[in-house]
């Protein structure tokens, strides 16, 4: 469904450049519910926009839904379906203006436009809003009825751009579920960005992590997870006995990547649980209170820190509003 090649794309706005995506292979298979996974600013929409026709690549190439991204943009457009992160409702359109304008815009008839958004509306959830302007629409709702026009067009593949971005858990596991249903009751090919851990997680049968332009890994979420070796554990000790406290678990059978943030230790065992209560033995020998402990099975932010030395989190945290960057 979508083969891209080196695909790569440089923005130079006032003097400055930025290589927002350098170069990045993709290979998304037919009927898979891949995820794009990444902090904000690592070239997530950049990449989205390249493969459904928006933005012209620097270099590289790409076929999507069997045609050629630069020979034939106009089939491309014909066979996806794309969600923008910001939406594409007008909000002082009714839900069903909105259903039959972007079935028209597809080549549809009023008729079939109409047909085609209610059997949509009722798959996610609603049915009965269509005369609703969409600015009264929950944000769970907005996002559903963007996934509506999306499809309108019965596309086989669909990109997503952060499609839960601003919902509450509720929602997000509402769509969530929706999600799903694309791929197992109607067989199309989802390709989504995020940059929620859980979301990849739960959601995706594969993933791509990128990080600075760059794919930094993929795999299933599990494959990713077992790449990272063993459990991850962290203790409160008090402030003045960290090094000593670091030392100790440092001797741990398996002990590897001991740090020291403020007054947590951190590090890496085969076994939590098991490596415990030989800690806590030692720990008690060398007189130190250790004040709290957590041991963690491998998440995909501890995939993420081994393969880029920072938290996901931290890396949100530290990463720059891209609109600064942006081109106006
Ligand atoms: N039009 C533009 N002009 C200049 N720089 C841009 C432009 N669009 C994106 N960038 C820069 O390219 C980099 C990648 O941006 P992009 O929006 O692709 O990241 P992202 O992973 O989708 O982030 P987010 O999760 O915030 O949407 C950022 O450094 C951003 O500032």
């Amino acid at each position: 469904m979508i083969t891209a090649r080196g695909l790569a794309r440089r923005f130079t706005a006032r003097g400055r450049t930025v290589d927002a995506v350098k170069g990045v292979d993709i290979d998304v298979a037919e009927g898979e519910l891949v995820g794009f996974l990444g902090p904000n600013g690592a070239g997530k929409t950049t990449t989205l926009r390249m493969l459904t026709t928006l933005l012209k690549p620097t270099s590289g190439q790409a076929t999507v839904g069997g045609c050629d991204l630069l020979a034939d943009p106009l089939g491309v457009r014909r066979r996806i379906g794309y969600v923008a992160q910001a939406g594409g409702t007008w909000q002082d359109c009714k839900v069903i203006e909105e259903i039959e304008i972007q079935g028209r815009l597809y080549g549809l008839t009023k008729a079939e436009s109409l047909a085609r958004g209610a059997e949509l509306s009722e798959q996610l959830d609603l049915s009965g809003l269509e005369q609703r302007l969409t600015k009264t629409l929950s944000g769970g709702q907005r996002r559903r009825l963007d996934i509506v026009l999306g499809l309108i067009h019965r596309p086989g593949l669909v990109f997503l751009d952060e499609p839960t971005t601003a919902l509450d858990p509720q929602s997000r596991a509402n769509l969530w579920e929706h999600i799903r249903s694309l791929r197992t009751e109607h067989g199309v090919t989802v390709f989504l960005t995020t940059h929620y851990l859980d979301e990849a997680d739960s959601l995706c049968d594969r993933i791509l992590v990128i990080d600075n332009g760059e794919i930094a890994a993929e795999g299933t979420p599990d494959s990713l997870k077992a790449g990272v070796s063993g459990d991850g554990v962290t203790i409160g000790v008090p402030l003045a006995s960290t090094g000593a406290a670091a030392e100790i678990a440092g001797r741990l059978t398996g002990a590897h990547e001991v740090s020291i943030v403020e007054d947590t230790v951190r590090f890496r065992v085969p076994r939590g649980d098991v490596a415990m209560p030989e800690l806590l033995r030692a720990l008690d020998a060398a007189g130190i209170a250790m004040e709290s402990m957590q041991v963690h099975r491998p998440t995909l932010d501890d995939v993420f820190l081994t393969l880029t030395g920072r938290s996901l989190r931290d890396a949100e945290a530290a990463t720059p509003t891209p609109e600064a960057a942006r081109v106006p």
